[in-house]
């Protein structure tokens, strides 16, 4: 373990924990972790067996345990590249190595204070506080111990940056193909509750920070591919990977609901733009490539899956420029804080009664409660 002096420009960090959603990677991981995800929570028997059909496709095998070694090594080696190794190690929600277990790890080499990125840019209680949840159950078996977190970053030049690049080069190709009257943006993000959604941000306003600041972000998108293209195209947010009791709201339009409407409106090509998600989850390689794709074909207009920010180089470079942010924050210092086309940034420490769990009470680290 290194020890950062006050020169150092990650000080007072000294060890960084990537923390994500987990995921299974065998066949017989398949059901316990499905289990752990989905205790207390209310999802259905019948949606956890159509969920486990989709990991038993690919064998049991979650695409994100591997990317997430992969975005643990690259930004690894970009911060040693940047002159300030630090160690980075994973920790997980739902499967191993979990985060107790990351953070212990790092304890038992001489960690003090840890700063956290999750692999999940938005605000909401499932993308944000329940990570911060996560963070205080694990905190609680290693006192004398600080974790710090980088801000939602879905706003970053690093992550919306990304996708405006590869958008505005799927949305070229598919105008010059069909013409531009006959293609369509669809900004796809993980559908959640609708009391979720009301409720995601700070405490004290209006609530729907998950789907205003996708839609906010989708918007400046679709602005800059018209700007570009000189096209004046249609495009809005559509979810996917809806779950829970069917009685229950969850935000809509559903991605598929969507596509088939398309081609009322005379649309023969759609650019699928999954902004709710960092990398390739099952979310995006079955409900979208699988799914969604198939609803395309069968309706009969053409697709393109625009990529992630997760294989990106400019995705590790910008989470590496979150980290140093975070420092100099905790330095008090008042860094600037990037964000793609001065859409807005929002606190690291997150303010009181944000996103709240509406479950339970559980105390969560890196806000003010
Ligand atoms: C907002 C959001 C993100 C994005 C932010 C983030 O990345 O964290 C996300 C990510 C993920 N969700 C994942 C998997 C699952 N999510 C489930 C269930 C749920 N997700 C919800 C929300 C979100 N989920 C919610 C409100 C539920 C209902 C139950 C509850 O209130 O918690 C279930 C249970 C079965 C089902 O209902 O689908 C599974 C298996 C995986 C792993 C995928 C892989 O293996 O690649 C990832 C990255
Ligand atoms: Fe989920």
């Amino acid at each position: 373990m290194p020890s950062p002096d006050d020169e150092h420009p990650l000080h007072p960090y000294d060890a960084v924990l990537v923390q994500s959603f987990g995921g299974p990677e065998g066949p017989d991981e398949v059901l316990p972790f499905l289990r752990r995800v989905t205790a207390g929570r209310g999802v259905p028997d019948e949606r956890l067996a159509e969920v486990g059909e989709h990991y038993d496709r690919v064998g049991g095998v979650s695409p994100l345990p591997a990317l997430n070694r992969r975005l643990v090594a690259d930004l690894s080696a970009e911060l040693a590249e940047r002159g300030h190794p630090l160690p980075v190690v994973l920790g997980n929600r739902n499967s191993a190595p979990f985060v107790e277990d990351a953070l212990g790890e790092l304890v038992a080499k001489g960690a003090g204070r840890v700063v956290v990125i999750a692999t999940s840019a938005w605000r909401s209680y499932s993308s944000c506080r329940q990570y911060r949840e996560g963070l205080a159950d694990a905190v609680e078996a290693l006192p004398g111990l600080s974790v710090d977190k980088v801000r939602p970053f879905g706003e970053h030049p690093g992550f919306a940056g990304i996708f405006a690049r590869d958008t505005l080069a799927a949305a070229r190709g598919a105008v010059e193909r069909v013409g531009p009257e006959h293609v369509a943006l669809l900004f796809v993000t993980h559908s959640i509750p609708e009391a979720m959604d009301e409720t995601s941000g700070p405490g004290d306003s209006e609530g729907r920070a998950y789907s205003a600041d996708q839609a906010e972000t989708a918007a400046a998108i679709l602005a800059e591919v018209d700007t570009v293209l000189g096209t004046d195209l249609p495009g809005g947010l559509a979810f996917c990977s809806r779950s829970g009791s069917p009685r229950t709201p969850w935000l809509e339009p559903d991605v598929n609901d969507r596509i088939r409407e398309l081609v009322d409106e005379g649309i023969h090509h759609v650019v699928v733009v999954p902004l709710g998600f960092v990398s390739d989850h099952m979310e995006v390689v079955h409900d979208l490539d699988v799914e969604a794709a198939q609803t395309a074909a069968e309706v009969g207009i053409g697709l393109t899956r625009v990529a992630t920010p997760g294989a990106d180089p400019a995705f590790v470079a910008g989470l590496a420029d979150l980290l140093l942010e975070r420092a100099a924050e905790a330095r008090g210092e008042g860094p600037v804080r990037a964000t793609w086309r001065d859409l807005d940034s929002h606190p690291s420490v997150c303010p009181l009664g944000c996103c709240p769990n509406l479950r339970t009470a559980a105390s969560a680290l890196c806000g003010k409660d």
